[in-house]
Formats: C-alpha cells, sequence, structure tokens
C-alpha cells in the first residue's frame, strides 16, 4: 500500500503520513535534538505502544512508558496531573518530547500535557484509532473534560508530526470504528461529497478497517481537515466548520458523564443541526434524509431520548462557538455549503430537537 503524506500548514508545519506499516517513518517526525521521550498510550494498548517505543529506542532516544486509563477516563484532570508528577520525576526539559499512542481521548490528553509541561514541548502523535487519524490527532486542538461539559479545558498546541499506521485499525471494535466512520462523514457533508458517495456505495466497506475505500475515505478526510486548520488554527472563523453537529453532540456526551461515544453523539447532533437549518428554510428535507440514510446504513445512531431535552439544552449554552448567551450552530445551506445559524429562537431549538427524539 501506498504512503499518503499530506502536509498542514501555519505557523509550525507538520506532516500527517498515512500507510500500512509506517512506523519507521517515527523518528523523522520527531526531529533533531530530542533525547527523552515520554510514551503516554492508552493502557490497553500495549501491544501496539511496544514496538512504538522500541523504533524509538532503536532511533538513540531514551524512551519511558505511561499507561493512562483506556479511552475517555484519560480526559481527566487527575490523569493529566499525574503525568506532570511524572514528568518532573524523569526530568523532562524543552528539548524533551511527548509521543501519544491511542484513539483520539489519548491523543487529546498527551497532546494537552505536551501543551502544558514547561509551557510547551514537542508532540507526535500516533492514532490508533479511525477517529483519531482523521480527526483528532490533527489540528491541534487538545484538551480534557470537567463534569461541567466535554473539552471545557485544552490548549491549541499543534503536534511535530502525526503518524497514521492503517495496520493498527484491525483490531478495532465495530463500534468504536463507525465512531470514526461519523467524523468521516461529517468532512463529507462540510466539504467533500465524494466521501459520501464512496460510504453510501458500500456502507458495510466503509465501516470496516478492510473496506475497498479505508486508505481513500481517510485521505480525504484528513485532507479536509488539514486545509481548514491550515486557514484558521485557532478557530477565529473557518475551523467552527469542523465543529459540525457537535453542539447537541457535546451536550449529550456530557448528559452521559462521556460514556457515550464521540461519533455516535455525532451522528445525532448533524442529523440534529440538518433538522434546524431545514426548520429555518435553509436546507431541502431530501438533504436531511440523507444525512439520516447514509449514518444508518452504516450503524450509527440519528435519534436520542426525548425526556433527556431540558438537560441538553442547558448544557448547549457552554458550547465554545457561542457568544454570550446567544448559541451558535453550524448549519448547511446546501451540500458543502457550511454556514452559521445564530441564536435561533427556543421554538425551534425545541421543534428540531422533537424531530431526533425517540
Ligand atoms: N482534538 C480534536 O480535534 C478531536 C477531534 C475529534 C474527536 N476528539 C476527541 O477524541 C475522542 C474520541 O476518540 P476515539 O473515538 O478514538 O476514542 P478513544 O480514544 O476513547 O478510543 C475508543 C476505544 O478504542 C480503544 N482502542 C483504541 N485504539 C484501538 C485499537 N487500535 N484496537 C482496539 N481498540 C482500540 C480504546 O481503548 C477505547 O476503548 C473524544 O474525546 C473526542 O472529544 C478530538
Ligand atoms: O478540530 C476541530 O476544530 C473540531 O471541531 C473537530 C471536532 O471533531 C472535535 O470533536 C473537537 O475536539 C471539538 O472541539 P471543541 O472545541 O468543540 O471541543
Ligand atoms: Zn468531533
Amino acid at each position: 500500500m501506498s504512503v499518503r503524506r499530506i502536509r498542514v500548514g501555519g505557523a509550525d508545519p507538520y506532516d500527517v503520513v498515512i500507510g500500512a506499516g509506517v512506523l519507521g517513518e517515527l523518528p523523522g517526525l520527531l526531529g533533531g535534538g530530542v533525547r527523552t521521550v515520554a510514551l503516554v498510550h492508552d493502557r490497553g494498548l500495549a501491544e501496539i505502544a511496544r514496538p512504538v517505543g522500541a523504533v524509538l529506542e532503536e532511533a538513540g532516544y531514551r524512551v519511558h512508558a505511561l499507561p493512562v486509563p483506556e479511552g475517555e477516563a484519560a480526559k481527566e484532570v487527575g490523569v493529566l496531573a499525574g503525568l506532570w508528577s511524572e514528568f518532573a520525576r524523569l526530568g523532562m526539559t524543552r528539548s524533551d518530547a511527548i509521543v501519544g499512542v491511542g484513539g483520539g481521548a489519548t491523543t487529546d490528553l498527551a497532546g494537552f500535557a505536551a501543551a502544558s509541561w514547561l509551557r510547551g514541548v514537542r508532540a507526535v502523535l500516533v492514532p490508533t484509532t479511525l477517529l483519531g487519524m482523521v480527526d483528532a490527532a490533527v489540528g491541534g486542538k487538545t484538551g480534557i473534560n470537567i463534569p461541567e461539559g466535554k473539552n471545557l479545558v485544552g490548549a491549541f498546541h499543534p503536534p511535530a508530526g502525526v503518524l497514521c499506521d492503517l495496520t493498527t485499525l484491525v483490531t478495532m471494535p465495530r463500534e468504536d470504528y463507525i465512531s470514526g466512520l461519523a467524523e468521516i462523514i461529517k468532512a463529507g457533508f462540510i466539504a467533500d461529497p465524494a466521501i459520501l458517495d464512496l460510504v453510501e456505495d458500500d456502507p458495510e466497506g466503509a465501516a470496516s478497517p478492510s473496506g475497498p475505500h479505508t486508505l481513500e475515505l481517510v485521505e480525504r478526510a484528513v485532507r479536509v481537515k488539514a486545509e481548514v486548520v491550515t486557514a484558521d488554527l485557532k478557530e477565529a472563523g473557518l475551523r467552527e466548520i469542523l465543529n459540525y453537529g457537535h453542539t447537541l453532540a457535546h451536550a449529550i456526551e456530557t448528559a452521559e458523564d462521556y460514556r457515550f461515544r464521540h461519533g455516535h453523539a455525532v451522528a445525532i447532533g448533524m442529523v440534529y443541526a440538518a433538522e434546524l437549518a431545514a426548520l429555518a428554510g435553509r436546507l431541502p428535507a431530501d438533504a436531511v434524509d440523507r444525512h439520516r440514510a447514509v449514518l444508518t446504513a452504516t450503524g450509527l445512531p440519528v435519534s436520542y431520548g426525548a425526556e433527556a431535552w431540558p438537560a441538553l439544552r442547558a448544557t448547549m449554552t457552554i458550547d465554545k462557538k457561542s457568544r454570550g448567551s446567544t448559541l451558535r450552530f453550524v448549519v448547511l445551506d446546501g451540500l458543502a455549503k457550511p454556514g452559521r445559524l445564530e441564536g435561533p429562537p427556543e421554538e425551534l431549538l425545541e421543534a428540531a430537537y422533537k424531530k431526533v427524539a425517540r
């Protein structure tokens, strides 16, 4: 399989390397001058982290493995504080580096540890989930959750490189895999409709790492993300489009105490955003139908409990796109035509929710 190299621009450009068996590229992404590497990895992925450590040791780095809790449980302030203590014990200086190995939760944590340690050290991310490869590890958003809301504490800290070894995907449980597919479908709706065609042609294949279009789907989604974050790293405007579906999604994740898969929440959130746009007269009904159809074809959810609305509405207020008390949504004015809906009336918000409620 060929190797794809996608450049993310900006003040500190870096490469996203995508391919099967590309671990050997890691030292090149880390660069010179680094002596000690803190290898922050999902505790359940020791089998994947071990060869990563071996490649680094062979290249002459001093490697210290730091396992963290599996999945979303890693994105907690106590886990982050534990990493800071380990970095102090290892005597990590600004010429040392962090390598994060795991899904989006692990790379969000590892990235924030790198952003906050000594006010910023180098991080290279090795995502091991579909979601991590196409979204979380790319673009420099790092952070943790607090009980009040998702990703409320964090920093923009672009990595020095991202290594996507597609062979790591084969052990992924299906539900976690399709959670990543939701973010790929998001990229399809906001920017690259060819993604939707690929998924619709073969939803089963798209839902599996051994599907015929895995590399193309990953590459297309990474290109969408790379282009957007190159233009607007700190989310002054354009980058908000990557948040399509996330206003409701983050409220669902918070309500579920972060035990609900991110991509599943984003799938429901995209249908909600599409219903909002339709009710506001900005999106035709067949485009809303297309949301439901492509997401359900892959096994993703498109509805959530009716009784949850008051709590979800309250949590949505704290969304990062809000300005003052004004809620702001990313909506579509058509395929690949993202716009904003500012301060929609309460009746519209609730009417759209009734359409996704079960
Ligand atoms: N920073 C960003 O721009 C950004 C973008 C999108 C999502 N995110 C964040 O990413 C997180 C979700 O990421 P995720 O979906 O990767 O979830 P995750 O990191 O929680 O991983 C999902 C599950 O898969 C397991 N796992 C990971 N790799 C595996 C592998 N190769 N084989 C078998 N099991 C494996 C993990 O242990 C976990 O149980 C959320 O916290 C979300 O907010 C961040
Ligand atoms: O990279 C971005 O920008 C995104 O919004 C991508 C999202 O898929 C991702 O879930 C992100 O972490 C959400 O960011 P937040 O700022 O809403 O917490
Ligand atoms: Zn997301």
